[in-house]
């Protein structure tokens, strides 16, 4: 918020309570009014919801995840979610990895967010608790929108998708490749192939620059974000925008960062806030059609980097050691001064 503030347009600001802060105020995760105020608003920004001690309340769906995220996901329509994972440039040397050409990033992983095996009933325990069954279900029209909107995508890219499935094992990714083939036919400016899963798991570190798009399913997007973001230093880099369908123009999205709550680290100060500013410039891009102004702080998240700001997780030597706070300070100043 202290960033959106910065940029100088004018927000109106609704806070309200979701996961572990909601239940303990009363009881439930998601509390009816928390879900109307999202109805009512143009985006939504999320903090992480999670942390342990609410891993263990009965039932599960009392449970910040389960109960409150996603919850807001389907009830709000948010099918396409969008995790880009760029090597910024002044963390050339913040990848694990061996710097060079092949394992620079740029890619978008668009995750379908509201299907899949997160969703489909039955999800239960037999006999006395022994026995777990979660079920995995895909639509052909669930299929169908997630990969419409990464042709948008694509467009506005290198025009590259890689659908990424399990087609040698799954039937719902045998349904996923076979829409995917013949959306693929109907778009013809955009280059598709299908990847397996565990094959891009590998080739993501090994030659990370050869995505664009990856396209894929609930639970293999949330697995191979996470891994892209350490592609680029730092899990705590990467921002998400979860998105509707485009309703006379506009675009109703909810932006959190890829992460979690962190709670390693939570209170100490050395949580990195950038995935959550880079947030923001999605919701500018995609709800407020306002590209310039998501350009703006994505500048200004760079400049803080140029001038050798950094929090614990993406430290080098040399570089200046800052605070949650301190990094967010940065940023906004430049913002501010950047529109005198
Ligand atoms: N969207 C969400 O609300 C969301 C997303 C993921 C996990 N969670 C929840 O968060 C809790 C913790 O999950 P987890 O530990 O598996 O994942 P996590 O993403 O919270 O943390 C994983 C690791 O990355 C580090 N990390 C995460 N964000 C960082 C940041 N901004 N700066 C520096 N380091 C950062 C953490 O310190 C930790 O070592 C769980 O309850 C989980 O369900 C919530
Ligand atoms: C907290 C969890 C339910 C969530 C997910 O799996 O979608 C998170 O990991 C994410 O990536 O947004
Ligand atoms: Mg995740």
């Amino acid at each position: 918020m202290k960033v959106l503030k910065a940029t100088g347009a004018s927000f109106e600001f609704e806070t309200a309570l979701v996961g572990g802060a909601a239940y303990d105020d009363g009881g439930h995760p998601l509390p009816a009014a928390t879900l109307d105020l999202c109805r009512k608003s143009d985006a939504v920004l999320l903090g992480a919801v999670g942390g342990p001690r609410y891993d263990q309340i009965q039932p599960p769906t009392l449970r910040p995840e389960v109960g409150a995220l996603l919850p807001l996901r389907s009830e709000l329509n948010l099918y396409a979610n969008v995790r880009p994972a760029k090597t910024l440039r002044p963390l050339m040397q913040a990848s694990p990895l061996k710097m060079r050409a092949g394992s620079m990033v740029d890619l978008v992983v668009m995750r379908e967010l509201t299907g899949g095996i997160y969703f489909a009933k039955p999800r239960e325990r037999r006999d006395n608790g022994a026995t777990a069954v979660d079920t995995c279900i895909y639509h052909r029209h669930e299929v169908e929108r997630i990969a419409n909107r990464a042709f948008q995508i694509a467009r506005q890219r290198r025009r590259e998708i890689v659908s990424v499935d399990k087609a040698n094992v799954l039937e719902t990714s045998r349904l996923w490749r076979e829409v995917v083939t013949e959306m693929a036919a109907k778009n013809p400016d955009v280059k598709v192939t299908h990847m397996l899963v565990d094959n891009c798991a590998m080739q993501l570190i090994r030659e990370p620059a050869q995505f664009d798009v990856i396209l894929t399913e609930n639970m293999f997007g949330d697995i191979l974000s996470d891994e892209a973001s350490m592609i680029t230093g730092s899990l705590g880099l990467l921002p998400s925008a979860s998105l509707s369908d485009e309703k006379a123009g506009k675009v109703f999205g909810l932006y959190e960062p890829v992460h979690g709550s962190a709670p390693d680290i939570a209170g100490q100060g050395r949580a990195n806030p950038i995935a959550a500013i880079l947030s923001t410039a999605l919701m500018l891009r995609y709800s407020f059609d306002d590209d310039r102004g998501a350009r703006r702080i994505e500048d200004a998240v760079e400049h803080a980097l140029d001038a050798g700001l950094r929090t614990a997780d993406i430290f080098e030597k040399g570089c200046n050691l800052v605070s949650t706070r301190e990094m967010g300070d940065a940023i906004a100043f430049r913002l501010q001064s950047a529109a005198l």
